[in-house]
């Protein structure tokens, strides 16, 4: 791991095509190792201590590389940003995905929108396409119960939401009350340690990213103590970083849904020149990790120098974070 060289990272600036989770430009850093390329890309807002797992991920590719796949395709779904209903229909028809995850709960007066645009993804999906919605954790338990209600309706029949309330306790007092499945996603990968959250009795499902969890292999040890069946989701990587998310999914013993993998298409662009598109609603499974395209890294490389040293400064902290020990238990 330690001839991963941080000296040869390169900092990335990629345009959104929709303003999602509040980003508008998704930065990040890859670097090689003597096995490919990883992705450091955690969110502005997140310190060196909970930064140290994305770091570990982007070692783990670069310089280790990923266990061997069990299958070779991943179904995906398309994942709509809080839009209007018009552009909802255009995503799910552009994406060829028989499944959808929503994002609602945007803003406290979301819940007219949010039904709108689930029912346009019902009309563009069709009656055998599958709805899931996001919520971000935005709900107590109440709204909860009647935001999901009445999306459920929205929707005829949601496969699950994900992550309606903050805390496990309320996620555990929603599944009581409501009939649709509740999915775990915040409260396994902001956990003080995903390894030991008691998610069984709270959820249907576990949301697993390996991105924030530490790496691929990390990931499938959260996934088997959850026992709970597994969706795969992206934390808005390029393909560099996607393609661990990939192997990932591509390795779990189990794969019973559709996986948050699609997210190139909220990206205005990519590193990889032959990016992690799904087609069919599938993603290939890589043989190799993809290397960035020089052209494209150099196109996407950020030239702000204070933006820049702040990435690399960032990185170099997290590192010290990581090997110090000081990060989390990996
Ligand atoms: O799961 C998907 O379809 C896309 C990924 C996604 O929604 C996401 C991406 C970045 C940060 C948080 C989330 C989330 O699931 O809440
Ligand atoms: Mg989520």
């Amino acid at each position: 791991m330690e001839s991963v060289g941080l000296d040869q990272a390169r900092v990335y600036a990629v345009p959104m095509r929709t303003r999602f989770r509040g980003i508008t430009v998704r930065e990040g850093v890859v670097l090689p190792g003597p096995v490919g390329w990883g992705e450091f890309c955690p969110f502005p807002e997140y310190d060196d201590r909970e930064s140290a797992s994305w770091l570990a991920t982007a070692l783990e590719a670069a310089g280790r590389g990923w266990p061997p796949p069990v299958r070779d395709r991943v179904p995906v779904n398309c994942t709509v940003p809080a839009v209007g209903p018009e552009r909802a229909a255009a995503i799910v028809a552009a994406s060829g995905c028989r499944t959808a995850k929503v994002k609602v709960a945007d803003h406290p007066d979301s819940a007219a929108e949010d039904a709108e645009r689930v029912a346009a993804t019902r009309d563009a999906l069709g009656p055998s396409g599958r709805i899931r919605v996001d919520a971000n954790g935005a709900w107590d338990v109440d709204t909860a119960v009647a935001r999901i209600r009445q999306l459920d309706r929205a929707a005829g029949g949601l496969e699950y939401v994900e992550q309606p309330c903050r805390t496990l306790d309320e996620l555990a007092a929603v599944r009581r009350r409501v009939d649709v499945r509740v999915a775990a996603d915040e409260s396994i990968r902001r956990a003080e340690d995903p390894l030991r959250v008691a998610v069984a009795g709270a959820a249907d499902v576990a949301v697993i990213k390996c991105t924030p969890l530490g790496g691929v292999r990390r990931a499938l040890r959260v996934a088997e103590a959850c026992g709970l069946p597994c969706v795969v989701s992206s934390a808005l990587e390029t393909s560099v970083g996607l393609a661990a998310q990939v192997a990932l999914a591509a390795a779990l013993p189990e794969l019973d849904f559709a996986c948050g993998l699609g997210t190139l298409a909220l990206f205005d662009g990519d590193l990889v020149a032959d990016g992690l598109r799904p087609v069919d609603g599938e993603l290939r499974v890589p043989t190799a990790p993809p290397a960035p395209d020089p052209e494209l890294l150099a196109a996407a490389e950020i030239v702000d120098d204070e933006r820049r040293a702040w990435w690399l400064d960032r990185l170099r902290r997290t590192h010290a974070v990581l090997t110090a020990g000081g990060g989390p238990e990996l």
